[in-house]
C-alpha cells in the first residue's frame, strides 16, 4: 500500500469557547511532551485554587507552516491528537485558533484586548520567561505584564532555570524518531509515541506468506512517521490490546516504490479493513532489508516474531 503526500488543506476547526473565567497557557505544545505537562499541571492546579477554567491557546496549522510555506514541516502529533493529549492532562477548554496571515498581523494590543481578554476572558497566564506575540513577536513578557495591569489579569512566568531545568524539546523527540529511537522519544513524551490512521487494502501479498498486514493510512501529511524499519508495536483494537510488528518502509524485495506502513498483529485474526487505530510504538528491531527473495524474507519475520514475543514478555513480568 502507499499513503499519498497530499498538501494540508486549511484546516477549520471550530470548538467551543467557554463563557467563564480562565487561566490559560499558550503555545504549540507540540507532543504534549514532559516539559509540557509540567506547565499544564501548574494551569490545572491553579486553576482549582482559583475556581478558573484551565484552558490553552494553541495555534494551527503550524505558524512555519503559513509564514515561511514550509509544507516539508513534520509534527509529532496531528491537531486531533494535540487536542486530545491536552485534554487527557486535565485541560478543560482547548481553544484552537486558525494561524492566518491575518492573524500573525495583529498587533500585541489587538490580540490581547480581543483574543485574550474579550474572547476567551483570560484572568491569568502561565507563560515562560521568553515568549514573544503580535505582529513580528513585537512583545515580550514585560509587555505582557503592562496589559496585565491595563485589563486586569495576572501573569506567572516561567523562569530560564525551570525552563532550561527541562531538557526535554519537540526537537530533541523529533531527531530521536528520525533515528528510529522510539524508546528514547518515549522517555521524553511521558507515554508511548503513536500515529492514528485508517487500514486499508494492500497487494493482498501478505496473507500468502502467512503474515497478512493491516496497511494504515495516515491522512495528515504533516505527521511525523519514524525513521524505517521495524518495531514492536501496541494497539486497542474493541477494547483489547493487542501487539504487532510494524514495518515501514519501501518493501524493497517486492520492488515497492512508495513508502508504506504496515502491521501484523500477533495472535490477531480478524478483518479490520477501514478501522481507525492508534498505535503505539514500543521498540525498534531492525532496519528495512532487501531480501533476496520472499522466501528468506519470510525466513525473516518468523525471526522478528520471536524477537517481538521475547521483548513483550520482558516488559510483562
Ligand atoms: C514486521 C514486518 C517486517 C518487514 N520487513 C521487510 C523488509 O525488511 N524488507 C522488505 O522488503 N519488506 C518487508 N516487509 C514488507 C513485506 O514485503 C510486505 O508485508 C509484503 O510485501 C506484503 O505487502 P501487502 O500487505 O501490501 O500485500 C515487512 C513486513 C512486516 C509486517
Ligand atoms: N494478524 C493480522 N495482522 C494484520 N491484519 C490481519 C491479521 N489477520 C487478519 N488481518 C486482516 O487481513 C488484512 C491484511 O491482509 P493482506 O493479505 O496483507 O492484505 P492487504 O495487502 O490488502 O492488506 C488486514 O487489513 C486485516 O483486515
Amino acid at each position: 500500500m502507499s499513503f499519498v503526500e497530499k498538501p494540508a488543506k486549511p484546516y477549520k476547526i471550530q470548538l467551543l469557547i467557554t463563557n467563564t473565567s480562565k487561566i490559560i497557557t499558550i503555545g504549540t505544545f507540540d507532543g504534549v511532551h514532559i516539559g509540557h505537562q509540567k506547565i499544564l499541571n501548574r494551569v490545572v492546579n491553579l486553576a482549582q485554587i482559583h475556581g478558573y477554567t484551565s484552558a490553552v491557546l494553541t495555534l494551527f496549522p503550524h505558524p512555519r507552516m503559513v509564514l515561511q510555506n514550509e509544507h516539508s514541516i513534520k509534527l509529532l502529533n496531528t491537531i486531533d491528537e494535540r487536542i486530545e493529549l491536552l485534554k487527557s492532562y486535565g485541560i478543560e477548554n482547548v481553544i484552537v485558533k486558525e494561524f492566518t496571515k491575518e492573524f500573525a498581523d495583529l498587533s500585541a494590543k489587538d490580540y490581547v484586548k480581543h483574543i485574550l481578554v474579550d474572547e476567551l476572558k483570560t484572568k491569568q497566564i502561565v507563560i515562560g520567561y521568553d515568549h514573544h506575540f503580535g505582529k513580528n513577536r513585537e512583545a515580550n513578557i514585560s509587555d505582557l505584564k503592562q496589559f496585565a495591569k491595563r485589563y486586569d489579569f495576572e501573569v506567572e512566568e516561567i523562569s530560564a532555570q525551570d525552563i532550561e531545568n527541562v531538557t526535554v524539546s519537540s526537537t530533541k523527540i523529533r531527531k530521536a524518531l528520525d533515528n528510529g529511537e522510539v524508546d528514547l522519544a518515549n522517555s521524553y513524551l511521558g507515554y508511548n509515541y503513536f500515529i492514528t490512521g485508517e487500514v486499508i487494502k494492500g497487494k493482498g501479498l501478505g496473507r500468502t506468506i502467512e503474515f497478512p498486514t493491516a496497511n494504515i493510512h495516515i491522512k495528515e501529511s504533516y505527521k511525523l512517521i519514524p525513521n524505517d524499519g521495524v518495531y514492536v508495536v501496541k494497539s486497542n483494537i474493541e477494547g483489547s490490546i493487542v501487539y504487532g510488528m510494524m514495518n515501514i518502509g519501501t518493501n524493497p524485495t517486492v520492488d515497492g516504490k512508495e513508502r508504506s506502513i504496515e502491521v501484523y498483529f500477533l495472535d490477531f485474526n480478524q478483518n479490520i479493513y477501514n478501522k481507525v487505530l492508534k498505535i503505539e510504538f514500543l521498540k525498534r528491531l531492525r532496519s528495512e532489508q532487501k531480501f533476496m527473495n520472499i522466501a528468506a524474507l519470510k525466513a525473516q519475520l518468523k525471526k522478528d516474531r520471536i524477537n517481538a514475543l521475547a521483548y513483550i514478555e520482558s516488559q510483562n513480568e
